[in-house]
């Protein structure tokens, strides 16, 4: 039998690590409202990866890179098989081009539709990659440039390390959020960098009371600072 034909799937992620991008499909009938993660056919000549920014920037006239294969691959009917990848935006912002409808989904909620029976294998991969995201510590820093120059000095000693545009939960602009340092790095070397550089850490749990990352803002002082002396 001939080698069945490669589609790629992009899991998008947002730029917390915990939404997930999912596209509903207009066509053929027999896939319309049927949701799936965008993506296409891989061209002769083509690797995988570049088939997918390609697709993703047809589909959605976005750039994203590629992260992580997801285990497995799963039939499409007699023909063709289906690859799905991590990936993160690198510039622009999703719009549907040939999809209806796009929804970011969190792990809780990628049940919520209906998806092509292919792409159903890589749910459980992707519930996983979604909640390990979520829970990495990051470091946070209002100006690009330091985010940017901890993320630097994070890979110069071999972890990884990767800035995003940290978002408010429920919020989609950007404007005037932090930057987000997402590495690998244990916490004792993320702690240092963040002091270094005047950011502050947001490991699991560390979310503020209405789960917004912005730091506790510090109490007021309610007596004139008193300098301790010590005793005569
Ligand atoms: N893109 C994509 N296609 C999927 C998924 N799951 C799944 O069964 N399919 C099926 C639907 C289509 O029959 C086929 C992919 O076709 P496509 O129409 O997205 O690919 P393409 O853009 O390269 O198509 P074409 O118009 O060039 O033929 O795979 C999925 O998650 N993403």
């Amino acid at each position: 039998m001939a080698e069945r034909a490669i589609v790629v799937a992009a899991a998008i992620l947002d730029a917390t690590g915990e939404r997930v991008l999912a596209a509903r499909r207009t066509t053929p009938p027999e896939t319309a409202g049927r949701w799936e993660l965008p993506g296409g056919k891989v061209e002769p000549e083509e690797t995988p990866e570049a088939a997918l920014v390609r697709e993703i920037g047809e589909e959605l006239g976005c750039v994203v890179e590629v992260l992580d294969w997801l285990p497995g691959e799963a039939p499409i009917g007699e023909s063709h098989v289906l690859r799905a990848a991590t990936a993160r935006l690198t510039a622009g912002e999703p719009r549907p081009r040939e999809h209806d409808l796009l929804r970011w989904l969190t792990a809780e909620e990628l049940d919520e539709v209906d998806w092509l029976a292919p792409d159903r294998p890589f749910l459980p991969h992707l519930a996983d990659a979604l909640t390990a995201t979520s829970h990495a510590p990051r470091g946070i820093f209002f100006e690009e440039d330091d985010a940017r120059s901890a993320a630097a000095q994070l890979r110069a000693e071999g972890w990884s390390a990767d800035v995003v545009r940290e978002r408010y939960h429920g919020e989609d602009d950007d404007e005037d959020h932090p930057w987000a340092v997402v590495t690998d790095a244990p916490l004792l070397v993320l702690e240092l960098l963040v002091d270094e550089y005047d950011g502050w850490l947001d490991a699991p749990g560390d979310d503020g009371p209405d789960g917004s990352l912005a730091p506790e803002p510090l109490d007021l002082p309610t007596a004139p600072r008193r300098v301790k002396r010590p005793d005569r």
